[in-house]
């Protein structure tokens, strides 16, 4: 039975990055997305975007909403400093395994937990069986849909403190304007919109980062 997309950007890592040098993992699925099949990866463009914005919160424990292949749960951990964590959380069992190995070929994995399931069977669930106090910053890269129930969800199980930082992807492209709504209008939030463009095309997008004010 023929290979999935997934494990062909797999496969061409594992072939062609550098073991344990998680930017070559990066810069090798950048290279394999831009030149032979495109994928939803967030891309270099807007990976400097997360970049900068993981840098300056320096987090001691992310959360990271769609794994799909860990192209940004490695991009990540890649910046985290000794002893900070990423919690992923992937639903498609096929792209959990993908990422999995992704994550262990790039040599982050002391440093992310992939958590398998929907979120919102896991956000209630990381207090108590995760062990997490509460979340220094959350990047949101999965259904589109799913932005806003997810950022309540996150308020009712009391997982972000003054200065949580929330990065959404795909503001423009495929777009999320229920969640640009939701957070723009909270007084609970202070909105800051990165303009860039969708990965590996020359078409519109952006990122919004909305902090949460307590
Ligand atoms: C209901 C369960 C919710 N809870 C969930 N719990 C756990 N895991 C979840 C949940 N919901 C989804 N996931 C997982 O996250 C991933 C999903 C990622 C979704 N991303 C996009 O749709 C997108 C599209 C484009 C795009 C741009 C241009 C085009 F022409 C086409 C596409 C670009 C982009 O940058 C994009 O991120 C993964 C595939 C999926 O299994
Ligand atoms: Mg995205």
């Amino acid at each position: 039975m023929n290979q999935s997309k997934e494990q062909r950007i797999l496969n061409f890592v594992l072939q062609n990055a550098v073991r344990g040098d998680p930017c070559s993992v990066v810069d090798t699925i950048d290279k394999y997305c831009s030149q032979k099949e495109w994928a939803m990866n967030v891309g270099d463009e807007k990976g400097k975007i997360l970049d900068k914005t993981v840098q300056e919160a320096n987090p001691s424990v992310a959360l990271e909403l769609g794994t799909y292949c860990g192209y940004s749960a490695v991009r990540i951990s890649r910046l985290l400093k000794a002893g900070a964590r990423l919690l992923t959380v992937e639903f498609n069992p096929e792209f959990a395994a993908i990422a999995k190995q992704m994550i262990e070929f790039a040599g982050v994995q002391d440093k992310v937990k992939l958590l398998e399931g929907p979120s919102e069977e896991i956000i209630p669930q990381l207090k108590k069986k995760y062990e997490v106090d509460t979340l220094d910053f959350v990047f949101l890269d999965h259904w589109k849909d799913r932005y806003t129930p997810d950022t309540i969800l996150l308020q009712e199980c009391n997982l972000l403190r003054k200065g949580s930082v929330l990065l959404a992807d795909n503001i423009i492209f495929p777009g999320a304007p229920d969640f640009l709504n939701y957070v723009r209008k909270s007084p609970h939030f202070q909105c800051t919109n990165y303009p860039s463009h969708l990965e590996y095309m020359q078409v519109e997008d952006a990122m919004e980062k909305a902090v949460f004010l307590g």
